[in-house]
């Protein structure tokens, strides 16, 4: 028996005796999907017109060599940060990575062919695939406004691109028989104070109903609708503020999507699960890591993000909860950033599954407070590590840091190259 096995044998044991059994963790671990967002491999920058700038109030910091420039190249770096991850996991594409054969084709014109070559290659993985029509990076939305726009043609433009979205992702969803899930996300808003808060939020609202007026298999696409606070250059105005997509996910029926980096610095996303989770079907999770300014880096094993983790699985909802990662930094390895990300993820979700749960609650039903306090930090005592180290073995994964001496060959061999 080997180490791994050994130290997983004994903390089977210790869970054993709280109640968990860990056996069952693994296989519901290994069940649940992590939408791995394919912008960190290039940043940002999609296949259209790569040496563009990236617009919409978000931003990319650093210049480290190797970064993806073609469809195939930012697949095999997938693949490659994919091998290093344990359990099956989802890819989030933009729209702006549509393969070579859309060259010249304008937003508004993509069809599913341009995206034949994603799709070829999730069936390939059995993998599903989410998407994203792309708001920004674009001559049409150089103003910083795109389906709130004052110019009805331009509005015209991106409802257009929303619409044909869909479309995509339902062929995503019907050709790897797994619904996809579309997430809008605009950038539209103002640097300084408006004066006109509500026109563009009711042009916003009026460009989503003409883009959701066709109604869609879920089975083959749904829709999520992401809220921000601010971004670089909208600081005083969003126009898809956080009210606004609420209120737009209950009346509609709409998967409400939520960044860990959209809020104020001092709010978190995992008190906000069990609140929105009494008014909307399902929520999108857009897991990222807000470090002051910066909404995007990437995802570390923090107490929010276990925090976040320990929401889902307390509040049983494994089922209306969507995982995804939203994170982008060019100054690391592009794919050991997706790596370091990913398995944090996974590591709290995990650990999550791991904690007694009925024990807990029992206690606090009972009003013995002192006992749950006592309960939360012997917990963390137990040996989560083991059974970690036994999923990506048993996931046939690297265990621990070996997995950055495969980014290193992959780096020395690949990479260092283009
Ligand atoms: C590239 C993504 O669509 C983008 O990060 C969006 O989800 C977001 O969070 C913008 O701040
Ligand atoms: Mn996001």
């Amino acid at each position: 028996m080997s180490k791994i096995e050994q130290a997983y044998k004994l903390a089977r044991q210790q869970y054993a005796e709280v109640g968990v059994n860990t056996d069952d963790v693994l296989k519901q671990a290994a069940r649940i999907p992590i939408s791995v967002q394919c912008w960190q491999g290039d940043d940002v920058s999609g296949f259209e017109n790569p040496d563009g700038a990236l617009t919409g109030g978000i931003a990319v910091t650093g210049n480290y060599p190797g970064k993806a420039r073609t469809p195939d190249q930012l697949r095999a770096d997938l693949d490659q940060a994919m091998a290093l991850i344990p359990g099956k996991h989802r890819l989030n594409l933009h729209a702006s990575y549509a393969d070579s054969n859309s060259q010249g084709v304008e937003r508004n014109e993509l069809q599913p062919e341009h995206f034949q070559g994603w799709i070829d290659w999730a069936k390939g993985k059995g993998i599903g695939l989410d998407f994203n029509p792309t708001y920004f990076s674009h001559p049409k939305s150089a103003d910083g406004f795109t389906l709130s726009h004052q110019d009805r043609g331009i509005r015209q433009f991106w409802i257009e691109h929303g619409i044909c979205c869909r479309h995509i992702a339902a062929a995503m969803g019907k050709a790897l028989e797994n619904p996809c899930i579309t997430n809008f996300w605009i950038p539209d808003g103002y640097k300084d104070t408006p004066i006109d808060r509500k026109g563009p939020r009711e042009r916003l609202a009026d460009s989503l109903d003409s883009i959701f007026a066709d109604s869609i298999d879920p089975k083959l696409n749904q829709d999520a609708v992401e809220c921000k606070l601010f971004g670089i250059g909208s600081e005083s105005y969003v126009v898809g503020s956080h009210e606004f997509y609420l209120g737009y996910a209950v009346r509609n029926n709409k998967i409400l999507c939520l960044d860990a980096g959209h809020f104020h610095p001092t709010e978190s996303i995992s008190d906000k699960i069990s609140s929105i989770l009494q008014w909307v079907g399902e929520l999108l999770l857009h897991v990222s890591r807000g470090v002051r300014w910066d909404s995007d880096h990437v995802v570390t094993f923090t107490d929010e993000l276990q925090a976040i983790m320990q929401e889902i699985v307390r509040g049983e909802f494994i089922d209306r909860v969507h995982i995804g990662l939203d994170f982008f930094d060019a100054s690391i390895n592009r794919v050991a950033a997706w790596v370091i990300g990913t398995r944090a993820t996974s590591r709290a979700l995990l650990q999550a599954l791991l904690e007694p749960t009925e024990l807990l609650r029992k206690l606090e039903a009972d009003g013995d407070l002192t006992a749950r306090l006592a309960m939360l930090e012997e917990i963390k005592n137990l040996p989560a590590s083991a059974v970690w180290d036994y999923f990506c073995q048993t996931s046939e994964v690297p265990v621990g840091r070996a997995w950055l001496d495969e980014v290193q060959t992959y780096e020395k061999q690949v990479l260092s190259k283009r």
